[in-house]
């Protein structure tokens, strides 16, 4: 497997406080991947030390195989592009001057493709507008710009959503998902608004109080959210008697509790499992998606 990012035990500790606590994380070229943790849980430090804005105090991190400490490694930086915090965009200028003047902090040796570019992300028919006058989600639109003028195949946003209305929310979506999908951007996204995330992202890595608490594509996050009963019984036993007659999945989780997928009835179920000498005590339905998922997570829910 091939990783655009990795992390070994990231550290990073203000005096006697770790922001980073032996991170270790695993971004694979291609994916989108969600970096999701509440405020202060250390999502902008990692993204700050990955973009060389500061050092680790101890651990390594590697971009597209090469190690922090590597002297090439800024060849590896050249292939990514960011936004740290708020998009860096000069307000006083239209988003054409704009890629303009990141073209020539990168050395670009022209000005083409800066029209492709603002395509791209929307910005076609801005014109003579500046930036002081786009909206949030424009602005946000034009530090995505900017951070392409390099022609990143890696992409690091933090919190790219952030305070922006629901159109604007959407514009962005679609404007990662086409990155992703129609220029092969590996992304990586910091957010702690995990209804959008869960639209996007392709693997997720969860962070608290500086550490990785659990890295997980989507995929086993749906499998792991799938929609279910959860039964409350006085013999599990019986009841996985009951279940396996019928060939309905199911997973027991303890002496009286198991979870049941699928379609069947209740009635049934019930009077079959009474025949059995089995109370049914809850039926409770569990659909919890990746907000519940997270809560369970740092709740030291059941999800290994
Ligand atoms: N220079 C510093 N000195 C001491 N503590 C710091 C310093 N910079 C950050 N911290 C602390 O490190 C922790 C992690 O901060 P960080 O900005 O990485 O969190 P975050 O997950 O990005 O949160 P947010 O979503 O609020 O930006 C916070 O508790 C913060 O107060």
């Amino acid at each position: 497997m091939e990783f655009v990012l990795s992390t070994e035990n990231l550290t990073k500790q203000y005096r006697d406080f770790k922001a980073l606590d032996r991170l270790s994380m695993h971004v694979e070229k291609g994916a989108i991947y969600g970096f999701v943790g509440r405020n202060g849980a250390g999502k902008t430090t990692l993204i700050r030390i990955i973009c060389a804005l500061q050092r680790p105090t101890s651990g390594a991190y590697a971009l597209y195989g090469r190690t922090h400490t590597e002297k090439d490694i800024a060849l590896s930086r050249r292939r990514m592009g960011a936004i740290v915090e708020t998009p860096s965009i000069y307000l006083d200028l239209t988003a054409e001057e704009n890629l303009r003047a990141q073209y020539r902090v990168l050395g670009r040796p022209s000005f083409e493709g800066i029209g492709a570019l603002l395509e791209l992300v929307g910005l076609g028919g801005t014109g003579k507008k500046k930036a002081r006058n786009f909206s949030l989600g424009m602005r946000q639109r034009l530090g995505i710009a900017v951070a392409l003028a390099g022609d990143p195949d890696f992409l690091v946003l933090d919190e790219p959503v952030n305070g922006l209305d629901p159109q604007g929310i959407v514009e962005i979506r679609e404007l990662i998902l086409k990155l992703n999908r129609e220029h092969q951007i590996t992304v990586l996204i910091s957010s702690h608004i995990l209804d959008e995330l869960s639209r996007l992202a392709t693997h997720y890595g969860f962070i608290d109080s500086g550490r990785l608490v659990k890295e997980i594509s989507a995929k086993e996050l749906e499998a792991a959210c799938r929609k279910r009963m959860h039964l409350e019984v006085s013999d599990v036993r019986a009841l996985a008697r009951v279940l396996d007659g019928r060939n309905i999945e199911y997973t027991v989780i303890s002496d009286h509790e198991a979870d049941v997928f699928g379609q069947w009835n209740v009635t049934e179920m019930t009077m079959a499992l009474a025949k059995e000498s089995c109370d049914v005590k809850t039926i409770t339905e569990r659909d919890e998606g990746l907000e519940g998922y997270y809560i369970n997570l740092l709740g030291g829910g059941r999800h290994e």
